[in-house]
């Protein structure tokens, strides 16, 4: 009897218990990342709200998140293709869309922010909704380059800010890099994992330090084989053949790069080239900033490196 008590005392104890599960989640920014975060969220039970500036990009959210479920019902209902419909519909249920950010954190376990890869931006948006949020509200940011402290910086609640870095596309991803900045609590953290175990991902751990782990490794190499193209040393259609078939990747990295889109490379790419100006790694691409001129932002804006149907 009193093992079983002190099992009880130390599970109550624990951070977890102690903090009342995510159930209500609001995601900013409803383009690919946050379309897909919030597919992800729906899909395993959570109450979603999914935030953008026009009701028209919504409206765009809301048509991909629906096209992504039927792949899934496609798959998972194969035997009775009758039934995924019915899947669909429920999970649909879980997300309601709103323009209004600062209203609809008032109800708001987490905030999970996807919108453009910029500091002032996401500052901003942060600092507004700290004033409109509930105390216990934690905040996240999917940020790919940024330093989680400096946008928790214009909130008073750096002990329940971290980051929750997803990777696209989200709804076939295993993985989420669950970042502690300095001022993250320990219980902050811990439901930011847990979070990320409901929604059947992977968590790994991370410090705040730039392009935390994947990133880190990955931007090099994508920097590498821009640069080999640009040289005249491969052609982008060789290099990624050369990815796939040489070294297993599921895409080239022109591939990739059309998928993530142009923008927010060039927005990743931007930030670390100010930072560090003399690296000659972040230097600018010629090519990049062509494209992105032209408005050829890759795969949604149906050209990039390549032309998507
Ligand atoms: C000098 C200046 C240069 C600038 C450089 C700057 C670089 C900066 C770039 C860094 C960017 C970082 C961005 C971010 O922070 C981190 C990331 O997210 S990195 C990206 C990580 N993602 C990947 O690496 C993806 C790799 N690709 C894949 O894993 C696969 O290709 C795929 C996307 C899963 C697709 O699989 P394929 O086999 O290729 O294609 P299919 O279409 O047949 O799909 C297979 C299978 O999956 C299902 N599916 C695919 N997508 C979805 C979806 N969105 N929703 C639901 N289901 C999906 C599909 O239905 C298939 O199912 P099946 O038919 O097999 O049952
Ligand atoms: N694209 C990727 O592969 C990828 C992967 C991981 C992380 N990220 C990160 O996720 C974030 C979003 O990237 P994305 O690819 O989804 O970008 P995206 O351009 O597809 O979508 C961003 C969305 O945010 C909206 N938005 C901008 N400002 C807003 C505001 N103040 N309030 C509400 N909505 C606003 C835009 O209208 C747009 O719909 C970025 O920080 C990016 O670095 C991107």
């Amino acid at each position: 009897m009193a093992f079983v008590t002190r099992q009880f005392i130390r599970s109550l104890s624990s951070s977890a218990a102690l903090h009342a599960a995510i159930k209500h989640v609001t995601i900013i920014g409803g383009g690919l990342m946050g379309a897909g975060i919030a597919q992800v969220a729906a899909s395993t039970g959570h109450s979603v709200v999914l935030v953008d500036t026009s009701e028209d990009i919504l409206k765009k959210s809301a048509k991909g998140i629906e096209s992504s479920l039927k792949r899934v019902a496609k798959k998972k209902f194969a035997e009775k293709p009758e039934d995924g419909e019915a899947f669909i519909q429920k999970i649909l249920k879980n997300i309601s869309t709103s323009t209004d950010a600062a209203s609809v954190v008032q109800g708001t376990d987490l905030v999970v922010e996807a919108i453009v890869e910029n500091l002032k931006v996401k500052q901003d948006l942060f600092g507004a909704l700290d004033k409109a949020a509930p105390e216990h509200t934690i905040f996240a940011s999917n940020t790919s380059s940024l330093p989680i402290a400096d946008i928790a910086s214009s909130t008073a609640r750096l002990d329940r800010f971290g980051g929750l870095h997803f990777f696209n596309p989200v709804p076939m991803m295993k993985l989420v890099e669950v970042i502690k900045a300095p001022g993250t609590s320990q219980q902050t953290f811990d439901s930011l994992l847990e979070f990320s175990k409901a929604l059947g991902k992977h968590p790994v751990s991370c410090k705040d330090t730039p392009g935390f782990i994947v990133n880190r490794l990955l931007v090099p190499y994508m920097l590498e084989a821009v640069r080999l193209h640009e040289r005249g040393h491969g052609s982008k259609e060789d290099i990624d053949v050369a990815m796939k078939l040489g070294a297993g990747y599921p895409m080239g990295p022109f591939e990739l790069l059309d998928y993530v889109g142009l923008d927010t490379s060039k927005f990743i790419i931007d930030g670390w080239h100010e930072k560090d100006p003399d690296n000659p790694l972040f230097a600018p691409s010629p090519l990049l900033n062509k494209l992105v001129a032209e408005g050829k932002l890759g795969k949604k804006t149906g050209e990039g490196f390549y032309k998507h149907k």
